[in-house]
């Protein structure tokens, strides 16, 4: 039986760069010859990330909708072994969603049978100092993947001055003093250094995760932490001035939104992005394959039918 190959966990707060860190080492992996598999978890109906991925890695693999701890588990091992039986994929590399509990996808990657065909071999964890008083954001699973981390990575610091920035980071080493740190803006990042085997001097456990533990994941509900993922698909071409009024209305209880579509009398396909404290971004994108018009919106305790509404009534007839 060939021996496994190297699976890296991607997994951090909602918004904070994972897809740009996925993308910047997909080209790297592609530079080194290496076929990469890539699994997406994300959480809408509607795959936006993946498309992007698409654009240069071997295979991407979409998990259903939602987050691997609560919909997924099983699909993620059967994913890894299309990914590695099937796309003979040289490593495999999983996005989690800002949703989803990263312990749960350790647990999930470690069973007898999927350790046969991938070896976790690192946790990569990207994070963005939202203050938490002005955000919804996703605290537990924030929490969680600071406490899985092999390499934390601290991101969008063009976006903060100094003094904020340090109080940041010295809450994130006192919540994991093991793992690395790394301060990145579009997470710049030397790949080779990054993915390099860890040293001898490097903490001899792989992760921080202690499985004996209880882990709160079997106690909490869902409803306990999750944002809510709603997916506005976007069958019609949209009004650019509408759409642009659109993005200057969204509420303080959002906390990320992101999609593709067309305006009318435009022929590029556009892509959204959404992550406060940023704002909203509208862009031409080209993609290998149409991806399906939508958008999908991500937070807590926002009116739904409110703002799908006022997103639809942008399509022109
Ligand atoms: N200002 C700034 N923006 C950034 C930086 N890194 C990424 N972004 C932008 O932040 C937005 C979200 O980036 P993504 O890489 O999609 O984040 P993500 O963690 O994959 O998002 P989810 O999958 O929705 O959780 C995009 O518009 C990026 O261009 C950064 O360092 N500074």
């Amino acid at each position: 039986m060939p021996s496994p190959v190297p699976f890296y966990l991607l997994c951090g707060s909602l918004g904070a760069g994972k897809t740009t860190l996925l993308m910047r080492l997909l080209e790297y992996w592609k530079s080194q010859g290496l076929r990469a598999g890539v699994l997406m978890n994300e959480a809408g109906e509607v795959s936006i990330d993946g498309p992007r991925a698409g654009t240069i890695a071997e295979q991407v693999m979409n998990l259903a909708g939602g987050c691997v701890c609560c919909d997924t588990k099983e699909d993620l091992s059967w994913g890894i072994a299309q990914l590695v039986n099937d796309a003979a994929s040289d490593v495999v590399i999983i996005e989690c969603s800002g949703l989803a509990d990263p312990a749960e996808v350790i647990d999930a990657v470690t069973d007898l049978y999927t350790a046969r065909l991938a070896t976790l071999e690192r946790v990569i964890a990207l994070l963005h100092p939202i203050a938490s008083e002005t955000s919804h954001s996703s605290q537990y699973v924030t929490a969680q993947a600071i406490r899985c981390a092999d390499e934390l990575i601290l991101n969008k610091q063009d976006l903060y001055v100094p003094g904020h920035w340090e109080g940041f980071k010295s809450g994130i080493v006192k919540q994991n003093p093991y793992a690395r740190i790394w301060e990145t803006t579009q997470a710049r990042i030397d790949a080779a250094a990054l993915l390099a085997p860890m040293h001898q001097a490097r903490p001899a456990k792989q992760t921080n995760v202690v499985f004996g533990e209880p882990r709160p994941s079997s106690s909490h509900k869902r409803a306990d932490y999750h944002p809510i993922a709603t997916t506005v698909k976007l069958p019609a071409p949209l009004n650019r001035t509408s759409f642009e009024a659109w993005t200057k209305s969204l509420p303080k209880e959002l906390e990320r939104a992101k999609g593709f579509f067309r305006f009318a009398g435009e022929p590029e396909l556009q892509e959204f992005q959404y992550a406060p404290p940023g704002t909203p971004t509208i862009a031409p994108i080209m993609l290998l394959d149409e991806p399906n018009p939508a958008i999908v919106l991500i937070g807590r305790g926002y009116d739904v039918e409110t703002l799908r509404a006022a997103l639809l009534s942008c399509m022109e007839s």
